[in-house]
């Protein structure tokens, strides 16, 4: 009944503060978030994460950690998004604007999360404290939550 859609994010981290983008243009636009989008044929997810950081960011980094995994179900949709959720501490590079991004630095405790997806709140405590979680949320439509878990793991 329901197909899964692979899908990549990913956040850059430093002490105090985390690297969002203004997503300009399509699925999400107005909203910050973290920088992903689709894993293409023939790609690892890993490899599809940073290359969507590096088109939609600028950067590069050797140390993207896997963190998370959200399935996201949409009322009245027959594929779900399944987001695979990494976690850059070090990066190369500078924060540059794209067709798709505006990158913006946030301080921690500024995380502009009436801006930004309604799950974020839920999930990012746990990103920013490097433990490893997986997810599901039911929306209706882009802002109303119908049903959520979220569970923290030891291992992805
Ligand atoms: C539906 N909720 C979402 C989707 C989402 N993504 C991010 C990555 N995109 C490629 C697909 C949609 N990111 C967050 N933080 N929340």
């Amino acid at each position: 009944m329901f197909t899964r859609k692979l899908l990549t994010l990913v956040l850059v981290v430093q002490p105090g503060r985390v690297l969002l983008g203004m997503k300009k243009r399509g699925f999400g636009a107005g909203k910050w978030n973290g920088f992903g989008g689709k894993v293409n044929p023939g790609e690892s997810i890993e490899q599809a994460a940073r290359r969507e950081l590096l088109e939609e960011s600028g950067l590069t980094t050797n140390t993207l950690e896997k963190i998370g995994n959200i399935t996201f179900e949409f009322v009245g949709e027959t594929e779900l998004m399944d987001v695979h959720i990494y976690r850059a501490d070090e990066y190369d590079g500078e924060p540059t604007e794209s067709e798709e991004m505006r990158p913006q630095w946030f301080d921690i405790d500024k995380i502009p999360y009436g801006k930004m997806w309604a799950d974020d709140i839920f999930w990012f405590p746990l990103m920013l404290q490097k433990k490893k979680f997986l997810g599901y949320f039911k929306f209706h439509g882009h802002d109303v939550i119908l049903e959520q878990k979220l569970n923290e793991v030891q291992q992805l």
